[in-house]
């Protein structure tokens, strides 16, 4: 069996049930996420994708705890998703690699083992490891500026990656990058998927980012948020830069197309 294959009978890494959030806009109340139910396989690589403001944010918000569902309940390997958090299962990255530039590559990644008190000489044989894994080593000591921005995304996925978190949450984290970059920074993400077995949620608003990555799409529909579709890609992994060019591929990118064009409103005229 391998990594990729969901298994079905086993525990889901994240479950969400009748979960619906509310946010107090001040002018009103907006209801971003309206009773989703969801599974995700351990292992699995889950993109959320949906027009803006359907609550794919939210949606990773509440599953990392970042939010507070206003109803329903939140599992992650079984427990709360509060409990997840507090014990660091969690990794996050964002679009903007938010790194600290007046501290080294290395001392960025080993920041957040640094909060959990970790010793110094084990921090630092992580962070090495980190550098190695997204093929970053001999610039542990340069700082974030000096880096071009596809390297400094990779940064901010080895520090989100240091703590071995049992999943990874990331929310449009190839969106600022030019189109060259994007796309080898997806190939770097699924090598690293695959060598680390984590179970990754990812959002973005990219069809073919989302087709090339994942094991399932998760289309969503927006005011309120909801779950449109669940639409799994079978096409085989290691995928390459052949896989983009596949008829495969193409029919799994329609398929998804479709989906999404269902959910979009029609566009008001006059
Ligand atoms: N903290 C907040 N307070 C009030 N409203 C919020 C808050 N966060 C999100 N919203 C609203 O909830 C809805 C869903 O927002 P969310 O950011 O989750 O959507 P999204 O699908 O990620 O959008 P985008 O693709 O544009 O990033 C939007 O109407 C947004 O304005």
């Amino acid at each position: 069996m391998t990594i990729n294959t969901p298994v079905t009978d086993a525990r889901p890494a994240i479950s969400l049930r009748n979960v619906t959030k509310t946010f107090d806009a001040g002018g009103g109340l907006v209801h971003a996420l309206d009773d989703i139910d969801l599974d995700i396989a351990p292992g699995a690589f889950v993109s959320l994708l949906g027009p803006s403001g359907c609550g794919k944010s939210t949606l990773l918000r509440v599953i990392g705890d970042l939010v507070k569902p206003t109803e329903g309940v939140v599992e992650v390997n079984g427990r709360s998703a509060e409990a997840a958090r507090k014990a660091r299962e969690y990794g996050m990255a964002f679009q903007a690699p938010g790194l600290m530039d007046w501290r080294t590559i290395r001392r960025n990644i080993e920041l957040p083992l640094q909060v959990q008190g970790v010793p110094r000489n084990e921090r630092r044989a992580r962070a090495e490891e980190m550098l190695e894994l997204v093929r970053l080593t001999g610039f542990e000591n340069h700082r974030p500026r000096q880096l071009s921005g596809g390297m400094q995304q990779r940064v901010a996925i080895a520090r989100a990656l240091a703590f071995q978190p049992k999943l990874l949450l990331m929310d449009e984290p190839l969106g600022a990058l030019d189109e060259m970059n994007r796309e080898y920074l997806q190939r770097e993400l699924l090598r690293i998927w695959r060598s680390t077995g984590t179970t990754i949620v990812f959002v973005t608003h990219s069809v073919s980012e989302a087709v090339f990555l994942s094991t399932e799409v998760v289309v969503m529909s927006p005011r309120p948020g909801r779950i449109a579709d669940r639409i799994p890609i079978d096409l085989p992994y290691p995928r390459t830069d052949e896989t983009r060019m596949t008829e495969e591929f193409y029919h799994a990118e329609s398929r998804v197309r479709t989906a999404l064009h269902s959910v979009l409103e029609p566009v008001q005229v006059g």
